[in-house]
């Protein structure tokens, strides 16, 4: 019986899977020598987004065999008293990492919690100097969606020195990471934004796209090289004819597909993979804690 998939579909969930047992069997060995503390993931004040995300977190800590624990502190928390509880968290050896969901409440300045976690538990790899470390391709503890985004482009097997890379997005967390990390591997990064005077002038000579605007059916056909990997990190909600809520990413996948050689599908593409990021960045976050001195070994 001929394989019936569609090849040129990434499988997240395929990719978060394997991933997961890599991260599973590693963590299993750790606990032998050193405790495995709890990855804490916090949201400020209620957003659906972020919702799915945490969900999703909670499942693939499980299947990973990490503990993991959702705060969620009260929208109108002020600025002072997240900060006095994150430094707890630091200070609490049982925590092996922490993760601050965004959006926060407008009165929250995120930069500023970002820098309130503790490098070697910034297991987002959003403090300044994780985001730093980047550009010195230490890029062990990279932010999620961007190391997810990367990973995809491996799981094509293209080659990446000297790749064609088009990144369109440029945001702190996505966009410009993922330049930096595909530049450490060698490919050529075109990073397009609002002010691109055409966006499709470079996309079409790209040899993979990847996209993180917040738009949705933003890439079609026509932008698109025959044969080049299209990365679709968007998420939006879209209420069809029927009124029904869907999610979809940036690019119109069902065109896009008949066009491109790998496409990855919203949902079921970068997010799982996101979510399997957060699992390995805990994981190196808690070598380096043992690595620092920082846990007392288990007795033999
Ligand atoms: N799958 C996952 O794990 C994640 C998915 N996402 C999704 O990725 C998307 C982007 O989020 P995020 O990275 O936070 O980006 P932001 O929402 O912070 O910014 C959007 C980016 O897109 C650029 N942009 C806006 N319009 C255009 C356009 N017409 N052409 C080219 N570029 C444009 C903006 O440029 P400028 O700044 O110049 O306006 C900006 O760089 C969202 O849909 C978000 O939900 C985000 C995080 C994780
Ligand atoms: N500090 C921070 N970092 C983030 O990376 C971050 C964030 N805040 N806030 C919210 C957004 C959104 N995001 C998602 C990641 C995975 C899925 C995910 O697992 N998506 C599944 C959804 C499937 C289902 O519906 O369960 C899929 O695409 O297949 C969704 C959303 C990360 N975000």
């Amino acid at each position: 019986m001929a394989d019936r998939r569609d090849h040129r579909i990434i499988d997240g969930k395929a990719v978060q899977h394997r991933l997961l047992a890599e991260i599973r069997a590693e963590l299993d060995a750790a606990a032998k020598t050193h405790p495995v503390g709890r990855l804490v993931s916090i949201s400020i004040g209620p957003s659906p987004e972020i919702e799915v995300y945490v969900r999703n977190q909670a499942r693939a800590a499980a299947e990973a065999g990490l503990p993991f624990e959702q705060v969620v502190w009260p929208a109108e928390a002020t600025q002072e008293d997240c900060k006095r509880k994150i430094a707890a968290l630091n200070d609490d050896p049982s925590v092996l990492g922490i993760i601050l969901q965004r959006p926060v409440p407008a009165h929250i300045h995120v930069r500023s919690l970002q820098s309130a976690i503790h490098p070697l538990k910034d297991v987002e790899g959003m403090n300044p100097a994780s985001i730093g470390n980047i550009v010195y391709n230490d890029i062990a503890l990279a932010p999620c969606t961007a190391a997810a985004a990367v990973e995809m482009v491996r799981a094509t097997g293209l080659s990446m020195p000297g790749l064609e890379v088009v990144m369109i997005g440029h945001s702190e967390i996505v966009g410009k990471p993922v330049a930096f990390m595909l530049m450490a591997e060698g490919a050529t990064v075109t990073v397009c934004h609002h002010m691109t005077r055409s966006v499709a002038m470079h996309s079409r000579r790209a040899d993979v796209v990847i996209v993180a605007v917040g738009k949705a059916h933003l890439i079609g056909p026509e932008m698109i090289k025959p044969g080049a990997a299209v990365i679709d990190i968007g998420i939006n909600q879209v209420t069809d004819a029927a009124g029904k809520v869907r999610i979809l990413g940036d690019v119109d996948t069902e065109a896009v597909r008949e066009v491109a050689g790998w496409i990855t599908p919203v949902p079921g593409g970068v997010g799982p993979v996101t979510v399997a990021m957060l699992m390995r960045n805990a994981l190196t976050a808690h070598r380096r804690q043992v690595a620092a001195g920082w846990l007392e070994a288990i007795e033999a």
